[in-house]
């Protein structure tokens, strides 16, 4: 297993060419977040917009509409029983991203398979939560896409049928092989499965275990792979490592981390990781 280093975060995170706007940094599409879990879908889309994506869309329940734009007023909203609706800002996205407090009812399903429906071979597919859940319960097919997975071991239990004790690299492997799809297995030392590599996250904290923590990480999962949709797989390297830095210096002075303090704290980290590399470490939340 290759250990991820900040390596990653100076590779992906390039400085933003004069001559562009908020079409050149991709769209993201978040849909989740039922009347329960509104709060999941939010700091998806938080861990989405303060990563850069250009464009937001939040497809939602519609009571959760007033918070969206109460705590993230750069988000659109979208009711997520409006199938059309839903299938054209699908179309439009760079990178979907499904499952964030979706919930495993029959509306949530028929959300899941109207998704799944509208996603084409060249856009970016993040598949967390609820969609791990019920497209392993229901055995959905997945879609023709750039699928990331972003499940915790028993999410990953559910979809691969490997039981928790037995998530080898070789066993974990061998699913992804027949998924053909990026696995970010969460966890202490989360590790991301590509084609070609294994790679494991040496930093993260158990300050992160928090609701909603890996539900920020699909989001900057989501927002990653749209403002830098040129580095391919690296930029879900990228994601998946600057949460847990960010994470990791929060817990310097915090005996836990909140999600959304991740996502507050990306602007001025990707600033810094944008910077010269020796210049990286000297305190970004100053
Ligand atoms: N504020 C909110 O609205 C929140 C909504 N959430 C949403 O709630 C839905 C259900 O997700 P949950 O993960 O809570 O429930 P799940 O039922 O999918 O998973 C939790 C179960 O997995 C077990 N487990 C084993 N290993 C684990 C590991 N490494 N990490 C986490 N759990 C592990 C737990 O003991 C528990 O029994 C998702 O759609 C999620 O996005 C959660 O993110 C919590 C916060
Ligand atoms: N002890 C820990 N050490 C490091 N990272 C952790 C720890 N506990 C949880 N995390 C991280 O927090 C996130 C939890 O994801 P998940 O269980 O999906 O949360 P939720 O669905 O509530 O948002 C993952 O990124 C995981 O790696
Ligand atoms: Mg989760």
């Amino acid at each position: 297993m290759k250990k991820l280093t900040d390596q990653i975060l100076h590779e992906v995170i390039q400085p933003r060419p004069d001559n562009s706007f908020k079409g050149t940094f991709g769209k993201v599409t978040l849909v989740g977040g039922n009347r329960n879990f509104g709060g999941a879908i939010i700091m998806a889309s938080t861990a989405a917009v303060c990563s850069g994506a250009g464009l937001v869309t939040t497809c939602t329940d519609q009571s959760n509409s007033g918070a969206l734009h109460a705590q993230l007023p750069e988000a659109m909203f979208a009711d997520f029983t409006d199938d059309q609706q839903v299938a054209s800002l699908v179309s439009a996205a760079t990178t979907v991203v499904v499952g964030p407090g979706l919930g495993d009812d029959e509306t949530s399903l028929h959300i899941l398979k109207n998704v799944f429906a509208n996603v084409s071979p060249a856009q970016n597919l993040v598949i967390d939560g609820s969609a791990i859940t019920l497209m392993a319960r229901e055995k959905l097919s997945q879609p023709k896409a750039n699928v990331i997975y972003t499940p915790h071991e028993m999410e990953w239990q559910r979809l691969s049928g490997i039981k928790i004790g037995d998530q080898t690299e070789e066993k974990n492997r061998a699913v992804r092989d027949r998924l053909d799809a990026t696995v970010v297995l969460k966890k202490h030392h989360t590790e991301i499965y590509t084609a070609t590599t294994t790679y494991q996250l040496p930093i993260g904290t158990p300050a992160q275990a928090v609701g909603g923590m890996g539900d920020t990480l699909a989001g900057m999962v989501g927002g990653f792979t749209a403002e830098f949709k040129d580095q391919g797989t690296k930029a879900v390297l990228a994601a998946v490592y600057a949460h847990s830095a960010i994470a990791d210096k929060i817990a310097e002075s915090q005996y836990i981390v909140l999600p959304h303090q991740i996502s507050r704290a990306l602007p001025s980290f990707m600033k810094k990781m944008e910077a010269a590399p020796q210049e990286h470490h000297i305190g970004f939340l100053n």
